[in-house]
């Protein structure tokens, strides 16, 4: 599903943030991608996404050598894969609903048979009240979790999600780890950044920490499940 071969990033002529990270991900896992704040796990996310390239090494998603794409394979690629940024991207101009239908109108999908979804899965993430409101209006949480609706609403085969509970308050933030849990039951792959320790406590999921640009895969050092 996702290959690292000894990558290395740098930004422009600056120091290397990430040196030969080598990890391998299995269709249908769930990990934590960890580590202290600036170690670059959003440039990780963000090079898995296609937004910037490796300076070195070499990333397969899905098979495919990201490094040989093409722009209409890369936006093929992107289309299969869910993401949640931490700036969360919603468009301005589009309310709560639509952004959150946009990749399933993306895709072709008539509105009469997702309207529903779209509505239920608002509602599962609490903003059942929030539905026709633009993005400027919503707080940073509620932002959050329409970008969260908006990543799993066209089941992905890959999630990756930023720092997905930054701007909620736990229980929420349980309720949304749950959302996550079950889409990957259905089958998709999800990688959630996070330095939120109440969150990867949750869930026996393992953990690819970096640590000072190199990554370590690790056991999860404590499970309440
Ligand atoms: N566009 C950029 N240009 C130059 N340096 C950058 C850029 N983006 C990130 N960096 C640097 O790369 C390093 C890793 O940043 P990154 O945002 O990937 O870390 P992070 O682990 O996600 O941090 P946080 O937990 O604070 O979000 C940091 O030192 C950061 O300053």
């Amino acid at each position: 599903m996702i290959r690292f071969d000894n990558v290395g990033l740098r930004y422009g002529s600056g120091p290397e943030i990430l040196r030969d990270v080598t990890f391998h991900v299995h269709p249908g896992s769930f990990h934590f991608l960890t580590g202290p704040s600036g170690a670059g796990k959003t440039s990780l996310l963000r090079l898995l996404f296609m937004s910037i390239r490796p300076s070195r090494g070499l990333i397969f998603v899905f098979g495919e050598n990201l490094a040989d794409l093409a722009p209409a394979g890369r936006a093929a690629l992107r289309r299969r894969i869910g993401i949640v940024f931490q700036d969360f991207r919603l468009l301005d101009h589009l309310t709560t609903w639509e952004n959150v239908a946009l990749p399933l109108r993306v895709m072709g999908k008539s509105e009469s048979d997702y309207a529903d979804d779209v509505t239920d899965l608002l509602h599962w993430v609490g903003l059942g009240n929030r539905i026709h409101a633009y993005p400027e209006t919503l707080s940073g949480g509620e932002k959050q979790r329409a970008a969260i609706a908006r990543a799993v609403i066209g089941r992905p085969e890959l999630l990756l999600a930023d720092e997905p509970t930054g701007n909620v308050d736990p229980a929420i933030g349980n309720r949304l780890l749950r959302l996550f849990v079950e889409l990957n039951r259905l089958g998709t792959s999800v990688i959630i950044a996070t330095h939120d320790y109440g969150l990867m406590e949750q869930l026996d999921a393992p953990r690819l920490m970096l640590q000072e640009g190199r990554l370590q895969v690790g056991a999860p050092q404590l499970s309440v499940r």
